[in-house]
């Protein structure tokens, strides 16, 4: 029996654990996620997608790594998630937290994106640019028609990764979840969205978290129904075979703008 959005909101808040998530999918730097801090850092070089100030990340779990060369482009950067546990997790590394996540690898790839021939110097001066700049850790349902309440809306790009397939339990509310966010976004502002294809769940640890089935041409349709055009795919099948506890076939990264 498929589960209903609302099961899946509450799977995330009682079952989902951070810390264990970032050891299973962020202990190291594998070739997908390198694909995805890749094509966000690509795409957010192309003048339609570095216009404005403000930039939001929606699903952001307890990360922060999609955000880091968002950091190079805009004064404001938003994260939300649906749980608190979550934000918690990204407010301990705001904070510096002695038990804060560890994201460390994942700047140093993109301290060497940026050129930096002191990766060291470029890690401390990138997590200060991201920790300058991110001003809000939000809630944030893709299922409420207005998803987050943060007064700096609307926002000149939002940028979601592995998110609303996992969030959505059909067809019908993966087209309103990006409806729904697609209002946050202004008109002719970009949405920078990665993901992965084909995948039915994924585990952290023990707990099993479903995921919609979706292929490239499903995703296109959906964000066309939602109001975006000029997309831009890049596809990677599937790199990481053994480790990842998730039936994925490949991973995507699409960008659109919001007509
Ligand atoms: C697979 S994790 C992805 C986390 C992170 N963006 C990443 O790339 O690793 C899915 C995230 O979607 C969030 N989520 C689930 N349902 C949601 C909803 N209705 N609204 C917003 N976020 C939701 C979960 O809390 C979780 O953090």
């Amino acid at each position: 029996m498929p589960m209903t959005n609302k099961e899946v909101k509450s799977l995330y808040r009682e079952r989902f654990d951070p810390v264990q998530y970032h050891t299973t999918y962020y202990s190291n730097l594998d070739k997908e996620v390198e694909f995805f801090l890749t094509n966000i850092h690509s795409t957010l070089l192309k003048e339609k997608f570095n216009e404005g100030k403000r930039c939001l990340e929606i699903g952001s779990g307890p990360t922060v790594h999609s955000l880091i060369s968002a950091s190079h482009h805009f004064d404001t950067l938003v994260s939300s998630d649906y749980t608190e546990k979550n934000r918690e997790e990204i407010r301990k590394w705001l904070n510096k937290d002695a038990q804060a996540l560890d994201w460390t690898i994942f700047f140093r790839f993109v301290a060497n994106m940026e050129k930096f021939s002191d990766l060291d110097e470029g890690v401390r001066i990138l997590e200060e640019r991201l920790r300058r700049k991110l001003k809000n850790v939000s809630f944030c349902d893709v299922f409420d028609s207005i998803p987050l309440n943060y007064k700096e809306a609307p926002f000149d790009v939002i940028i979601t990764s592995l998110c609303l397939e996992f969030a959505a339990c059909d067809w019908s509310s993966y087209v309103q979840a990006l409806k729904n966010i697609a209002a946050l976004l202004r008109v002719g502002g970009g949405i920078i969205m990665v993901g992965a294809l084909n995948n039915t769940f994924y585990y952290v640890n023990d707990e099993i978290f479903p995921s919609l089935k979706l292929d490239q041409p499903m995703i296109q349709k959906a964000m066309t129904l939602a109001g975006f055009q000029g997309f831009e795919w890049k596809i990677l099948e599937r790199q990481v075979i053994e480790g990842k506890p998730t039936d994925h076939d490949g991973c995507f990264c699409v960008s659109a703008i919001k007509m």
